[in-house]
């Protein structure tokens, strides 16, 4: 069964608890959270506080992808805040082990996201920590970007060292790219302006009936 995960980066943030609602009626499974600080990524969005104003509007998994250098710093703080999935990026930690057990301390589970230009070994030694791997299939930072396809050979590899393990895919899914990545071996999938540009429930069943 695939789940699938719409990016609030591509709601109006103007009404972000209307669209939080709207899009769970419409079918979603996970709440897809970005969280950005200028810093690891070239843009900026919204922090704990932004994400603790929305928990009571949808009782979905909140997901919450951490584009933040350091993120070990704020992972209670997310937590307080809602999170049931936080997900960190190797590229954004230096004790990338110790990020994780922090994570598992808490009670919730743990993703690690790569970033296009990183390889597979990179989180060969964690895998077994974890609950999730988010494969990055355009460079983190913005939503609606072209899916890059060399993540379907980082999807392949990684579902052959674990046939259990949640992978996640973002970055450039529509109903084309996503049956790509379930053929690789994904089951999660993030869409954040393929869902928000047309009718919600529409465009979440056509990413479930693919
Ligand atoms: O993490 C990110 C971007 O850094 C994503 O979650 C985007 O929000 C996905 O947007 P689309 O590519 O689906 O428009
Ligand atoms: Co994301």
């Amino acid at each position: 069964m695939i789940k699938i995960a719409p990016s609030i980066l591509s709601a109006d943030f103007s009404k972000l608890g209307e669209e939080v609602i709207q899009i769970s009626k419409a079918g979603a499974d996970y709440i897809h959270i970005d969280v950005m600080d200028g810093n690891f990524v070239p843009n900026i969005t919204f922090g704990p506080a932004v994400i603790k104003s929305i928990r009571d509007k949808s009782d979905k998994i909140f997901d919450v992808h951490l584009m933040i250098d350091a993120p070990e710093r704020y992972l209670q703080n997310f937590y307080d805040a809602g999170a049931d999935i936080i997900t960190v990026h190797v590229e954004a930690t230096k004790h990338l082990h110790r990020t994780i057990q922090m994570i598992k301390s808490l009670g919730i589970k743990a993703g690690v996201s790569i970033n296009p230009a990183t390889p597979v070994e990179m989180i060969k030694y964690v895998l077994s920590e974890i609950d999730m791997v988010l494969v990055m299939s355009v460079n983190p930072g913005f939503g609606g970007q072209k899916f890059i396809n060399s993540s379907l050979e980082k999807i392949k590899e990684i579902r052959t060292l674990s046939k259990t393990i949640d992978i996640q895919v973002d970055g450039g899914i529509n109903k084309d790219t996503i049956k790509q990545c379930i053929s690789a071996g994904a089951n999660i999938f993030v869409a954040g302006s393929y869902i928000f540009s047309g009718d919600y429930k529409e465009r979440i069943n056509s990413l479930k009936e693919v």
